[in-house]
């Protein structure tokens, strides 16, 4: 397994461009089953996880061809309607096949997902929807079988609290449903923006995304089309609070200011420059200790838990007692006891954590317990004095494209040994 060798205290300066979002390129990856002509995506960023769904699109019956970050794919026929647990279980994306195979064909049988060890991630949500639209669900053996042998229809779902995949897999099996389908209490996440600009340039009708109530007017065929997915916010936000606890100043090329929500404002209270500019976003810090700033994670517009783990690194060295609370997920806090190793002084209540900041922190061997957990050792080590030594890095690799080539380009000692 390989590792990041990390050696801290460096200010990170430069140009460090940001990559298209994970989290929506999956989505808008498996829309790509809903029609049998092409679908060719712009800015797909080059990640273990779309691989792996690639992998799994192919087995499907799809052609696919990157060029660069240009990814088309083709799903001409569907070879097969099941989604084997191996090319489903290592994320959470892969299971939102399961919508459009039962919209094109009337049937799927799929694997329950994994992805992220960060709470118990039920799925019901999900199948609640697909019911309500015609489906008949069966549980057998880990996977999900799904049929709609008259098609899916259009339905009132209410959701009883936010869920980004529901939400976007609800959008998924609509588009070719027959009649409306309203989402109430959607997710207004910017990937279910994208996923909605796909699917309408694919000839869907969605409206309202963006908002709590998405619309669907089911369409009979979708077409070929192209689409570029939007950069990724999270990836924007690590780089942000990199710059944030080394000190320095970079442009981060393709970010945009308006994804980022509430962690914007958190940041400027923590004392973080931060500028918009025509290609993307300027950040800035002279070194000094950042001000402690307390947190709430929320679903969109409130302060993104994919980038709790990751602010909490930054808290970690922050002047002052900085409280963190985590509302999506109930065990998204395992960074904290790794960051304990590095000298944090951090405690965990059930789901709040507080961080008494200290002076400096102290490289150490660590382990990345998951993926955006991972993002936060690396900006700890980034800081930290010494040498930091971040075990585990494939859940990185999912998420963070040409994580230490980016870095390196910015000053940052980092280097992955292969073990
Ligand atoms: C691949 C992807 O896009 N992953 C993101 C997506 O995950 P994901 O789509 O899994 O997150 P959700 O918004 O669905 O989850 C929110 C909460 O709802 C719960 N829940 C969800 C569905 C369901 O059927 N039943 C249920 O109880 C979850 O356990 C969680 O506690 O949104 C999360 C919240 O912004 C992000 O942290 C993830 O990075
Ligand atoms: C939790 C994440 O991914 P997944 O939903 O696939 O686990 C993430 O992107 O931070």
């Amino acid at each position: 397994m390989d590792k990041l060798a990390i050696i801290g205290g460096r200010p990170l300066y430069g140009t460090l461009p940001i990559s298209g979002a994970k989290n929506s390129a999956l989505k808008v990856m498996a829309a790509a089953l809903l029609s049998d002509e092409p679908l060719t995506l712009h800015n797909v960023p080059r990640l273990a996880d779309v691989d792996m769904l690639l992998r799994l699109l192919e087995q499907h019956g799809a052609s696919a061809n990157f060029d660069g970050s240009t990814l088309t794919l083709h799903a001409k026929t569907i070879a097969s309607t099941e989604a084997p647990y191996d090319l489903v279980r290592k994320m959470r994306a892969s299971f939102n096949v399961l919508g459009p195979l039962l919209a094109r064909e009337g049937k799927a049988k799929v694997s329950l997902p994994g992805g992220c060890a960060i709470g118990a991630r039920p799925v019901d949500l999900h199948l609640k929807a697909l019911t309500a639209m015609g489906a008949v669900i069966d549980l057998d053996e880990g996977y999900v079988l799904a049929e709609a042998p008259e098609g899916l229809h259009g339905a009132h779902v209410t959701f009883p609290f936010v869920s980004v995949g529901a939400t976007e897999h609800t959008m998924l099996a609509a588009v070719l449903a027959k009649g409306e389908t309203v989402i109430e209490n959607a997710a207004r996440e910017p990937e279910i923006v994208d996923l909605a600009d796909c699917l309408n340039a694919m000839g869907a009708k969605v409206s309202g995304a963006g908002t709590s109530k998405v619309t669907v007017e089911g369409v009979d065929r979708l077409h070929a089309a192209e689409h570029s997915v939007l950069p990724d916010r999270i990836e924007t936000g690590a780089y942000v609070m990199a710059v944030a606890a080394t000190g320095g100043e970079l442009t981060l090329t393709g970010a945009r200011a308006d994804l980022l929500g509430a962690a914007w404002a958190s940041l400027e209270e923590a004392g973080v420059e931060l500028e918009e500019i025509e290609t993307g976003i300027r950040v800035r810090r002279n070194g000094a200790r950042c001000k402690a700033v307390d947190i709430i994670t929320q679903p969109f517009p409130g302060f993104p838990t994919d980038l709790q783990a990751q602010f909490m690194a930054l808290m970690t060295t922050a002047d002052g007692v900085s409280t963190i609370k985590e509302t999506i997920f109930e065990n998204r806090f395992m960074h904290a006891p790794e960051l304990g190793r590095m000298g944090a002084k951090i405690s965990v209540d059930g789901q709040t954590a507080t961080v008494r900041g200290v002076e400096r922190l102290k490289g150490a061997p660590v382990m990345a317990t998951d993926l955006r957990a991972s993002m936060s050792l690396v900006i700890a080590g980034l800081a930290a004095e010494g040498q930091t030594m971040v075990n585990r890095v494939y859940h990185l690799d999912r998420g963070f494209e040409r994580l230490e080539e980016k870095l390196q380009a910015c000053g940052a000692l980092i280097e992955r040994v292969k073990e």
